[in-house]
């Protein structure tokens, strides 16, 4: 993907949510955008853990992780499966780790910070939800739009 956000936003202003900039890259791709599936869990990533196992076809995986900064959801087996399936990237409110591996993995990821403590996996968490983070509401099947300067989010793909 080569869109860049501030062009979408001069281009689409009234189509767009922008998030607040609360995040950092940390993946081997900054700029990626997709159709979005929409994940919603706390200090428990199985649900990110399945869904990356699933075919991505160019999706991102926008996980609303409650902002805990206590434990990382992805690490980086969890983000080389994303990348063997065909996953554009993921957006993450919340932390991973393993991040010097996932900075070399050809994946967008966006999240709050690094944490070494692994989160739990007991089966909790809802999937496709609507979410609503960094003020933004994210509905599955939106289409999210990601570079250096931030996240623009449109209902419809936008060119
Ligand atoms: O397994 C986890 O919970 C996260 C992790 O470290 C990985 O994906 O490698």
């Amino acid at each position: 993907m080569d869109i860049k956000t501030a062009d979408l936003y001069d281009r689409y202003e009234d189509a767009l949510r922008v998030c607040e900039p609360i995040f950092r890259d940390f993946g081997g791709r900054v700029r990626f955008g997709g159709p979005i599936v929409t994940v919603k869990c706390f200090e428990d990533n199985s649900q990110v853990k399945s869904t990356l196992a699933e075919p991505g076809a160019g999706r991102v995986l926008v996980v609303d992780a409650g902002g805990s900064l206590r434990c990382a959801m992805l690490g980086d087996l969890i983000a080389a499966s994303a990348v063997e399936n065909g996953w554009a990237g993921v957006i993450l409110f919340g932390c991973i780790r393993d991040s010097r591996e996932i900075g070399e993995m050809p994946l967008g990821v966006k999240a709050l910070a690094t944490n070494p403590r692994k989160s739990q996996r007991r089966g909790e968490g809802q999937r496709d939800i609507p979410v609503t983070f960094a003020g933004v509401r994210f509905s599955p099947g939106d289409h999210v739009y990601c570079d250096e300067d931030g996240i623009a989010v449109a209902a419809e793909p936008l060119t």
